[in-house]
């Protein structure tokens, strides 16, 4: 069953009335749900970066502007704006290629409706709507000095196209040779304090006494480039990711014994003394947990190191040949600035007209929404697109791009 074209944002100019007594900066849609109408576009007063967002509450007669949660599209020269399952409205933003033209802002989904419950205000959260599924994410766990890093290394060194590295965000100083935006992001406790509370983080745990987490931002982004994403964290991390959205696989790794750990901690010689024993006393809690808890699906002894990674490598299936990782596909399309959207079951059809010398073409592109996963906040996956070309004398061919 067909439904009538979502909003054309063709048709709105800068600073034009939108009816609602407010002076729109850029184009806007506007989207009923339930009693509040989403204006989504424009320019916000605080928001010239990024496509802005506010709420026309029907009920009150007020106009609320939310709190915005995830990474926000940037600013765009149009978009269309689409409601779907009452709870999120899919964006498509003109004018971008296929890796960044379909996003999602929840607006009343159970991730939205808990934030709101948290935050006590109106919120929204954006979500990036990407094809493709990625492996099951891997936590390596353990305490201090175990060698989870050392393992971590290996791994990325023999499978550098198969794995990517979750970069955290800590507020410990930098040692001697670790680089910004590469071991970790190093951030100043207040910064980070505050995005954690604006949800930045899927989880965050203060270690040896400084603030550590992951931020979905830094987890997303592997999954993105195809690559298994594997996160280095520690059990109270890992615990909490185990209680978020994530569907990980997690690894615990326990040292030969207590005395081979503080050896090695020492002989690695990048903490103070107070430190070494800091984190020493904070291990034998952490194997406890690790042991018993029920967080982790596998236990490895690092003894041998060799024989650790071959444990390592046989649990996470690359025992025997590897397997090649399968690059995704590297197609874009853009869309021109004339389109419009349609919602006929679930499936969202974009229809556009393109202009070649001697050539007329009307071109569809389809989204199959029907197997979304995931979703705010970070990523919507299991977008199907197809593109379809309607040539002037018929039906030209349809690519699967998805
Ligand atoms: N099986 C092993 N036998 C001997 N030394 C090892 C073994 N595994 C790792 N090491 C060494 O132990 C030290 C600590 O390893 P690593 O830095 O990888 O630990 P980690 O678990 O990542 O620690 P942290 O949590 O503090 O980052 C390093 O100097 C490393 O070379
Ligand atoms: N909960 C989290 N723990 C993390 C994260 N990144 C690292 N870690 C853990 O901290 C300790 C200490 O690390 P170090 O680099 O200072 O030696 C270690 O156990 C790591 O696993 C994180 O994002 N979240």
């Amino acid at each position: 069953m067909g439904e009538a074209p979502a909003f054309f944002v063709d048709n709105l100019q800068n600073g034009f009335s939108n009816g609602f007594g407010l002076k729109s900066k850029g184009f806007e849609t506007f989207t009923d749900v339930g009693d509040k109408t989403f204006v989504i576009g424009g320019a916000n007063s605080d928001s010239t970066s990024s496509v802005g967002i506010q709420i026309y509450d029907k009920s009150t007669g007020k106009w609320v502007i939310p709190t915005v949660l995830g990474t926000k599209p940037k600013t765009c020269k149009g978009h269309s704006a689409i409601l779907l399952n009452e709870d999120r409205i899919m964006i498509s933003i003109r004018g971008s290629t296929l890796d960044d033209c379909i996003w999602f802002l929840e607006v009343d989904t159970e991730y939205v409706k808990e934030q709101k419950k948290d935050f006590g205000t109106e919120v929204v959260a954006w979500s990036k709507g990407v094809t493709g599924e990625a492996e099951k994410p891997v936590v390596i766990s353990g305490p201090s000095g175990v060698g989870k890093g050392t393992l971590i290394n290996m791994l990325m060194k023999e499978f550098p196209s198969m794995f990517g590295f979750s970069v955290s965000h800590t507020t410990r100083a930098p040692r001697g040779m670790e680089k910004n935006g590469v071991h970790y992001h190093f951030i100043g406790r207040n910064v980070m304090e505050n995005d954690i509370k604006h949800g930045k983080f899927l989880e965050f745990a203060s270690v040896h006494g400084n603030l550590y987490g992951t931020s979905i931002e830094a987890v997303e982004a592997v999954a993105d480039s195809g690559k298994r994403c594997i996160l280095d964290i520690d059990v109270q991390g890992a615990r909490s990711v185990r209680a978020s959205y994530l569907d990980a696989v997690f690894i615990f790794i326990c040292p030969p014994s207590m005395r081979e750990l503080e050896e090695r901690l020492r002989a690695r010689g990048t903490e103070t003394e107070e430190q070494i024993l800091k984190r020493l006393r904070n291990a034998e809690a952490e194997i406890e947990q690790g042991k018993s808890s029920g967080i982790f699906d596998y236990i490895l002894y690092n003894d041998n190191l060799e024989e650790c990674y071959e444990n390592l490598m046989e649990l996470l299936g690359l025992g025997g040949s590897a397997p090649i990782n399968q690059k995704p596909s590297s197609k874009v399309i853009d869309p021109p600035s004339n389109y419009s959207v349609s919602k006929i079951n679930n499936k969202m059809v974009i229809n556009f007209e393109t202009k070649e010398v001697g050539n007329e073409a009307k071109n569809l592109i389809i989204l199959d929404v029907s197997s979304l996963k995931g979703g705010a906040p970070g990523r919507t996956r299991g977008l199907k697109i197809h593109a379809i070309d309607l040539f002037s004398d018929g039906l030209n061919g349809i690519h699967e791009l998805s």
